[in-house]
């Protein structure tokens, strides 16, 4: 796999709580690449969390925040980066994207829903009603989740290792259509 992919990134898009940061790590891990996570790399540099971002400087700062890093990281090879949800709604950054191979995870908004529940570090599910609040995002985003390279769809009862390890037999497949 190592061989085939020849140092090029894989970047991670998809809805909030689908699980880019969880399968992200353990790609990285079996292909012996870095770990990026767009949103990690904001929280350290800002010193602050995303909800603090959100509300003290506004989502537009949070989402130039998020193209910076992009196009930083995109400078570097033998990545996997986990992107922020959002970051597919920025033209711009679709040019950082396709420097690699673009990965959508996607899973039912009841699974979402279910794993977030009780989550509030994620400012745009502040809604009293998130399920409305998910389904109007996948909305708006869905048209540009789809431009990925490879749709990963995830059931309920699929672990991330075994999400990780059909990516990872999948990616050959993609590599040659290319
Ligand atoms: N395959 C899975 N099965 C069960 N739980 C999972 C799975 N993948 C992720 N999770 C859990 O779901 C939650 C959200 O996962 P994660 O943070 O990786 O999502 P994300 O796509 O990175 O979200 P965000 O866009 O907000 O950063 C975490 O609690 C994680 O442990
Ligand atoms: O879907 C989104 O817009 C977001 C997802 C998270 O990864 C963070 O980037 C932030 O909470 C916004
Ligand atoms: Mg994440």
């Amino acid at each position: 796999m190592i061989d085939i992919l020849k140092g090029v990134n894989l970047y991670l898009i998809g809805m909030m709580g689908v699980g880019k940061t969880t399968v992200g790590k353990l790609l990285a891990e079996e292909i012996g690449y870095r770990f990026v996570d767009t949103d990690e790399v904001i929280v350290k540099a800002a010193g602050k969390s995303i909800n603090e971002i959100f509300t003290e400087n506004g989502e537009p700062e949070f989402r130039k925040l998020e193209g910076d890093v992009l196009a930083q990281v995109c400078a570097y090879t033998k990545l996997v980066v986990a992107t922020g949800g959002g970051v597919v709604m920025q033209q711009q950054n679709w040019s950082y994207l396709h420097h690699g191979l673009i990965i959508w995870l996607d899973a039912p908004i009841q699974i979402i829903l279910q794993r977030l529940a009780a989550d509030n570090t994620r400012p745009l599910l502040q809604d009293a009603d998130m399920e409305s609040k998910l389904r109007s995002l996948l909305e708006q985003r869905q048209p540009m989740y789809s431009q990925a390279d490879l749709h990963i769809t995830i059931s309920a009862t699929e672990t991330p290792e075994e999400i990780a390890t059909r990516i990872l037999a999948t990616i050959p497949s993609i590599l040659k259509q290319q």
